[in-house]
């Protein structure tokens, strides 16, 4: 996800000598010097060094990269924070007081500059401490502002929702392998399929549930396949993932 955000920044024309990134790894460091012409250096001294610090490392991580870098912060600059479930109490209890802290949810659409981001003030965050966190995050796609109680639930949804939307296209291309289609006939028709339909949501603004019923025929293919997926619970399936999701979120804050 770091790099991801990385070369958004630079794709969005950000200068790369405005940009600097810890890296512990020296192979990975020289990897990511030669692909964006940007410095790596310690994660302090690109604490001590950087207005706004950017950490994209594991929950589980967290707490000893904040130990490493905390020495190195003062009030006033922002620390962002990508991590899924971290709330930005646990980040200002291990930084310096006066530390602003902006909790982000991300995701890997990004890549593309089609990423949905969710951020979330902190309590020593004011509106341009936001607004510098919403600029960073508009590089590679849309962002909205929530209170950071959503933020578990923005996680079950849009951050984790990329791989759900794959695990859909993976499952259709194999049925239509089944139905006897050759595999890469089968991926282009999904995909396009699935491109067109997420174009027309977002260009239409017309609800979902307006969109499947032009699709469904009286009496035909759509409403003898959607009746299939009423009987095998699949809405009930996807609200159960994602409380799954929401739930290991809300967990990763306690750090198991
Ligand atoms: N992947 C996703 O779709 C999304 C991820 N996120 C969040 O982004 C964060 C990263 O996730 P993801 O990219 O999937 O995970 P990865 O494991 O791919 O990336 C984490 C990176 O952090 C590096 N790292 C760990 N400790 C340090 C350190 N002390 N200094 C510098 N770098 C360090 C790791 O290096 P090494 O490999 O050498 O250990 C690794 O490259 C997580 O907090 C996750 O919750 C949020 C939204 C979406
Ligand atoms: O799976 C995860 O924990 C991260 C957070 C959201 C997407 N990926």
């Amino acid at each position: 996800m770091g790099e991801t955000l990385l070369s958004g920044l630079v794709r969005a024309g950000r200068r790369v000598d405005h940009l600097l990134v810890g890296e512990k790894r020296p192979e990975r460091a020289r990897e990511l010097e030669e692909r964006y012409g940007v410095a790596v250096v310690s994660n302090a001294e690109a604490s001590r060094r950087a207005d706004t610090v950017a950490i994209v490392v594991k929950p589980q991580d967290m707490g000893d990269l904040l130990d490493e870098i905390a020495g190195e912060l003062r009030p006033g600059q922002l620390v962002v924070s990508l991590a899924a479930g971290i709330t930005t109490a646990f980040i200002e209890s291990r930084v310096p007081d006066g530390v602003a802290v902006v909790r982000v949810m991300p995701n890997t659409p990004a890549l593309v500059d089609e990423g949905m981001a969710a951020i979330s003030p902190g309590s020593h965050c004011d509106e341009q401490h936001l607004a510098e966190a919403e600029a960073l995050m508009s590089s590679v796609g849309k962002v909205v502002r929530v209170p950071e109680r959503q933020q578990d639930a923005v996680t079950a949804i849009s951050g984790s929702g990329p791989a759900y939307i794959y695990f859909v296209v993976e499952s259709m291309i194999e049925a239509g392998v089944h139905l006897g289609l050759p595999r890469a006939t089968a991926t282009d028709l999904v995909v396009q399929t699935v491109f067109g339909s997420a174009t027309m949501l977002r260009e239409t603004g017309s609800h979902p549930v307006v969109l499947r019923e032009q699709v469904t025929s009286p009496g035909g293919t759509t409403a003898a396949a959607l009746r299939e997926l009423e009987t095998h619970k699949v809405r009930a399936a996807f609200l159960a993932a994602m409380e799954a999701a929401r739930d290991r979120s809300r967990a990763l804050a306690e750090g198991s």
